[in-house]
């Protein structure tokens, strides 16, 4: 709608940053019909984030899949789709569900900003609005998602290593084992475990061992290059690999690799029996999506296939394909 708009910032507000935000870049998607009205808000928040627009409800659904904005700025009424129709597919789409927005309406009364609320929006602006009250509360908003970020990252990273941890690693296992089924591919779930790491620690210190650690979790970042490979410590000297969409000439080639990576490391374990270095024993499963498996299933039948391969005498894979033949690679 074709407001006037109230826009006269001060400069000092439109230069205002958010503080400790560090590098990280944050998009806001404004949805207007109105050129007009796109143009003010992009002068008004430019310097605070990376500005995408939309003019009309179907764009602006396609564009917040497309980048999955931080924040959108959505007008109510609008010819083809209702800022309020746009919300309601945003939140029952899981790509886009956890996109804030904010509207930014002509329907200035409290009906309208309560619907407004109960759909899902975080905020609700009246037009014409005034520039600094826009400004402050978007500014708050960014604010508020990027600690929520923060904190999600934390509470999924391994503070040792920096790679994902485990409670990381179950919410991923958990998606990457239904789009297996859904997608009808071959997913491969590894269990690494380090060689003698216990005799490693009693010679060379828990210092030392801690820096073994942090290298081997290193390896998993040198080899793994697909934007869905995955790598988390498991616990204690154990990681977790997933390697979706994969087969198994693929799939051997990754483990492969990743032994040799920990092997040019060359770090010194003169009381391993199985080398003068520092190596790992890897159980894998390559699970086929015609299969009906449970994520618990799979970490299950890696474990077993870990413990075979420190059996037969560590420094090695064993790899068992659709539940069925086993090889040693
Ligand atoms: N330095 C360090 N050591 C850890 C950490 N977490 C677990 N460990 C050690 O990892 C060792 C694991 O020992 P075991 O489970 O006996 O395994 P292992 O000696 O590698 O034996 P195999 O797996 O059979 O080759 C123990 O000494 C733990 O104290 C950690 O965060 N830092």
């Amino acid at each position: 709608m074709n407001e006037k708009l109230n826009h006269e910032a001060t400069e000092s507000s439109t230069k205002r940053m958010i503080k400790n935000m560090g590098d990280i870049e944050q998009k806001i998607l404004i949805v207007d019909d109105e050129k007009a009205n796109r143009k003010v808000l992009k002068e008004l928040l430019q310097d605070q984030a990376t500005i995408i627009f939309a003019k009309n409800g179907e764009q602006a659904i396609e564009l917040a899949k497309k980048h999955v904005p931080d924040l959108m700025l959505l007008d109510v009424i609008m010819p083809d789709k209702s800022g309020f129709e746009v919300i309601e597919e945003i939140k029952n789409d899981p790509v886009t569900m956890a996109v804030s927005v904010i509207f930014i309406t002509g329907l200035a009364n409290s009906d309208d900003e309560e619907r407004g609320f109960d759909l899902g929006g975080c905020d609700y602006i009246y037009k014409p609005f005034k520039a600094n009250i826009v400004i402050a509360r978007v500014l708050m908003h960014l604010e508020l998602i990027y600690q929520r970020k923060m904190l999600d990252s934390i509470a999924h990273i391994d503070a040792l290593t920096g790679i994902s941890n485990r409670r990381k690693m179950d919410a991923v296992l958990v998606d990457e084992v239904a789009a297996n089924k859904r997608d009808k591919k071959q997913l491969l779930v590894a269990i690494i475990d380090v060689d003698f790491f216990k005799q490693y620690n009693d010679n060379y210190g828990h210092g030392a061992g801690d820096i073994a650690l942090k290298k081997v979790a290193a390896t998993f970042r040198e080899v793994l290059k697909r934007p869905r490979d995955f790598a988390a410590r498991y616990g204690g000297e154990e990681f977790v690999m997933i390697l979706p969409d994969s087969n198994l000439d693929g799939a051997k080639l990754v483990m492969n690799n990743l032994m040799q990576a920990l092997a040019d490391k060359a770090i010194i374990h003169e009381h391993s029996q199985v080398s003068r270095y520092l190596t790992m024993s890897i159980g894998a499963v390559l699970i086929d999506g015609e299969q009906s498996t449970s994520p618990e299933q799979v970490i299950g039948i890696a474990d077993r296939l870990l413990y075979q391969a420190k059996r037969q005498g560590r420094n090695q894979i064993v790899v068992e394909t659709f539940f069925k033949t086993q090889a040693a690679v």
